[in-house]
């Protein structure tokens, strides 16, 4: 979907930034030339034109479209008032739909009103309010009709409000009043000042919608006048109570108005600092609340904590904002997700967290299940490198990581990133892995243009593969849940079920791996210095460049009848032919044993001793006993 905003002034930047931040294809065209990244014949390159022209131009914009734009695209409408622009629409020619932000370009889109008035059947308009919802945006639907008569009572009323006091105040105010304002007429003096310093166009057409409106609000201020002066003023205020009900969580208001002052001396600045100080602490209250309640809801769901999509697109939305400098604005609101996300973790009774590789319907995942039943405490990784790292730093208590398949053998990658880095196995859990060729519809096999997956899951499914797609092309992924993504209509993913299912594909063919058995074996990992349980090591060593060097090693096995499980070489990467072996020797080794090694080899490195598990506690213990005791925490919370 391309989107071309047309007219790029407030709202028209607001939303060529909301699309982008969200991977769109989004250029701005104006009539002042300056602010066009395209020119007007290039409009008719766009799918979806989204109108941002003052309401007196629309008229003309959608002349000036009509002439260029290809009709099949779809006009958004954003207009404040939209019973003067239908007709336009109407006899234009193209769909349209029509939104009012109920916001300015200024405004932040979570918990902002959008109000869709006119949504054709159309695939494109359905995506562009899902973009809103998806944002945070609290959407709500209104008919052309409804719209106006209830932005007479919304927008024109406050407006006229703000209007008459500082109609009323004109002679009056001056900047040195700013001195001894209450905090709610600071308030209202600010807002005034807003409308009256923005196009007055726009609002004249909200003011004109309301004309009913303006004539009942002077009627309803010489009732309230009356209610004073009779004396009545707690009835009045009884009487108000029973449809404004809620008057907490407004101090933040009024403390933020204070915010849009300017100090003067020293003691002033430092007073000003002090509340933005107190502010930005309360906003961060409000958001780790915010964050609780989310926990409470991703219980519900089985979702992970930790969505690190979602912290990539905040920093990077956060830092395209400001000028200020990226890496600390960064580091500032990692520091306030860090915070958000162990209070989360606290509400959902996590203890500990477990990286694995992502997204989510790997086997990685599958096996994490099998241990947990939970998907609450994963952190989702994109390389068992980072798992490992993750697990090393501290982000991570354990980290589970592929090491064999039955079919394929051992995963390298992982044997290399336990080489490289300072993590210990402790245990190893085994899943069965069954492979689906799965799309995004049901085609037939012939029209499977490409297939995606891991290069482990292809391999895996070679026989299949050359008997009934020879003609496809192989385009290796990440993982196989990575390959969801890139699925179009004539290609098909090598996945498995659980991915399946997540990501709503249709199986096309099921259990097409080569061999019917087909295993895959995961260590488990932690921070040194934990329990040493189980009696199989796991163990890197270097052996010089000489005859029965290996062998000299091997020996000592032998002797000590000690089964070897696994033997693997890998190069060291210091000089070509300088190898580095991996064992599993089954028996935890002894000091005498390692006493041995370590004559006989170059070094040694033991990764860990480790048993199997069928389960891994990472729960707080109270939690840990059933999923019924996790409803009723989130019943209680
Ligand atoms: N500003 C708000 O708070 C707000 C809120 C909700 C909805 N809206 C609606 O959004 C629309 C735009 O408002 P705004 O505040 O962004 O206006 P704006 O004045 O900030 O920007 C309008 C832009 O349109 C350009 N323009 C004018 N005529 C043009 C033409 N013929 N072709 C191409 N570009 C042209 C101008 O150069 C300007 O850059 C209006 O319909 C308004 O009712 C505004
Ligand atoms: O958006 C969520 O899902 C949250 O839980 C909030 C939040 C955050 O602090 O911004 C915390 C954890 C996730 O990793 C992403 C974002």
């Amino acid at each position: 979907m391309k989107i071309c905003i047309y007219g790029m002034g407030g709202m028209g930047s607001f939303f060529k930034n909301f699309f982008e931040n969200r991977g769109y294809f989004v250029k701005g065209y104006d009539v002042v030339k300056e602010k066009s990244e395209i020119r007007l014949e290039e409009v008719k390159n766009f799918d979806v034109i989204f109108l941002c022209v003052p309401m007196d131009k629309i008229e003309d914009a959608v002349s000036e479209i009509k002439e260029t734009a290809d009709k099949n695209a779809l006009l958004v409408d954003i207009a404040s008032v939209k019973k003067p622009f239908v007709k336009i629409y109407e006899s234009s020619g193209f769909e349209w739909m029509s939104i009012h932000p109920m916001f300015g370009p200024d405004s932040e889109i979570g918990l902002s009103n959008v109000i869709v008035v006119r949504l054709p059947k159309d695939e494109r308009a359905v995506r562009i309010v899902e973009e809103f919802r998806k944002s945070g945006a609290i959407v709500s639907f209104l008919s052309l009709e409804e719209h106006d008569e209830e932005m007479a009572k919304i927008q024109s009323t406050s407006h006229f409000l703000l209007l008459t006091l500082s109609y009323y105040l004109r002679e009056w105010f001056n900047e040195e009043k700013l001195k001894i304002l209450s905090p709610i007429s600071l308030t209202l003096i600010k807002l005034a000042s807003r409308i009256i310093n923005q196009d007055w166009k726009m609002y004249e057409y909200i003011l004109e919608n309301g004309r009913e409106v303006r004539k009942e609000i002077i009627k309803a201020a010489s009732e309230v006048d009356r209610f004073i002066e009779e004396g009545k003023v707690q009835e009045l205020f009884d009487y108000l109570r029973g449809a404004f009900k809620n008057g907490k969580n407004t101090t933040i208001i009024l403390d933020s108005a204070r915010t849009t002052l300017t100090p003067n001396s020293l003691e002033e600045l430092r007073g000003y600092i002090k509340t933005v100080d107190s502010l930005i602490l309360r906003l961060i209250e409000k958001r780790v609340d915010a964050g609780r309640r989310i926990a409470l809801e991703k219980m519900k769901r089985n979702e992970p904590i930790e969505v690190s999509e979602v912290e990539y697109f905040k920093l990077k939305e956060l830092t395209s904002k400001t000028s200020l400098d990226a890496g600390s604005v960064s580091s500032i609101f990692e520091e306030i997700m860090s915070l958000t996300k162990a209070e989360e973790y606290k509400v959902a009774g996590v203890e500990k967290k477990v990286a694995v590789l992502g997204p989510a319907g790997s086997f990685s995942e599958e096996a994490a299940l099998k241990l947990i039943d939970s998907k609450l405490p994963l952190i989702y990784c994109s390389s068992v490198e980072e798992i490992v790292k993750a697990v090393e730093s501290g982000k991570a208590d354990f980290g589970i990581l592929p090491i064999e398949n039955s079919i394929n053998g051992t995963v390298i990658p992982s044997l290399d990133a336990l080489l490289k880095h300072d993590v210990e196995v402790f245990a190893e859990t085994e899943v069965e892995v069954n492979l689906n060729l799965a799309a995004k519809k049901l085609i037939d096999l012939k029209d499977v243009e490409v297939i995606y997956s891991h290069p482990q899951a292809v391999s895996q499914c070679m026989t299949f593969i050359n008997n009934y797609l020879p003609h496809a092309e192989i385009r290796y992924t990440r993982s196989t849940s990575d390959a969801v993504s890139l699925l179009d209509e004539k290609s098909a993913a090598i996945v498995s079920e659980n991915a399946a299912k997540i990501y709503r594909l249709q199986i096309l063919r099921r259990s097409i791996q080569d061999a019917k058995e087909n295993v895959t074996r995961f260590y488990v990992v932690r921070r040194r210095g934990g329990e040493v349980r189980g009696n199989v090591t796991a163990l890197f060593f270097g052996v010089e460049d000489k005859p029965g060097a290996l062998f000299s090693v091997l020996e000592i096995f032998k002797r000590r009848n000690i089964n070897l499980r696994k033997l693997e070489s890998r190069p060291s990467g210091i000089k070509l032919g300088d190898y580095i072996f991996f064992v599993e020797a089954e028996k935890k080794l002894e000091e005498e044993e390692l006493k041995e090694l370590k004559e006989r080899t170059t070094f040694y490195k033991v990764v860990g001793v480790f048993e199997k598990i069928d389960r891994l506690n990472v729960f707080i213990s109270e939690r840990k006993e059933s999923s019924s005791s996790e409803d009723r925490r989130a019943k209680e919370a």
